[in-house]
């Protein structure tokens, strides 16, 4: 299911799978781009990925709820987001391995592990770059996070504010 929406032309090319880890699926985008000129591609670069990431997340929402009907079954699935620098590398010799690191990831990991079930859990920084592109937000509130204290978390509502 994963891979058929990370196939679809929105996605292929920037959305890319790092790996699974038991029942979690880690995806990513904006990994090996060209490194944007100026403060303003930096920026707009950074913008698209997050709105990309959200728009790939409901995707996934969707995509699982028609499953649900197709199997007359209720899966539900929970997803965190978070946006930021990351290092990304192989590692290994025998077993080579791609994989991302980073503060920006183990709270992403964070999002996702602390979330709700059907929800999409983001950060702060998140959220405000999803509400400035029309996306609907709702504040969870402050959520304890391994090794950063305190954190406001918000739940991403829908992907189009109502006009
Ligand atoms: N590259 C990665 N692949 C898979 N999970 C990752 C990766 N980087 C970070 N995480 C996950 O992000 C979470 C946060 O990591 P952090 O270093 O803050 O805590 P930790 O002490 O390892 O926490 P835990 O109690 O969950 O083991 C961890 O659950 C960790 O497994």
């Amino acid at each position: 299911m994963r891979t058929q929406i990370i196939e679809k032309k929105k996605y292929r090319g920037k959305v890319e799978k790092i790996k699974t880890i038991g029942s979690t699926y880690m995806a990513a985008t904006g990994l090996g781009e060209n490194q944007p000129q100026t403060e303003e591609e930096k920026v707009k670069m950074l913008h698209q990925n997050v709105v990309l990431m959200a728009h790939f997340a409901f995707e996934l929402i969707r995509t699982l709820n028609r499953i649900n009907r197709e199997i007359f079954n209720d899966l539900k699935m929970r997803i965190g987001l978070n946006h930021g620098p990351v290092v990304a590398g192989v590692i290994g010799s025998q077993k080579p391995l791609y994989d991302i690191w980073g503060d920006t990831v183990n709270v992403a990991s964070r999002m996702d592990s602390t979330g709700h079930l059907t929800k999409i859990q983001v950060t702060e920084a998140t959220a405000n770059i999803l509400s400035s592109h029309g996306f609907v937000l709702e504040k969870r509130g402050s959520v304890p996070v391994k090794g950063k204290g305190e954190l406001t978390t918000f739940f991403v509502v829908s992907e189009q504010r109502k006009s």
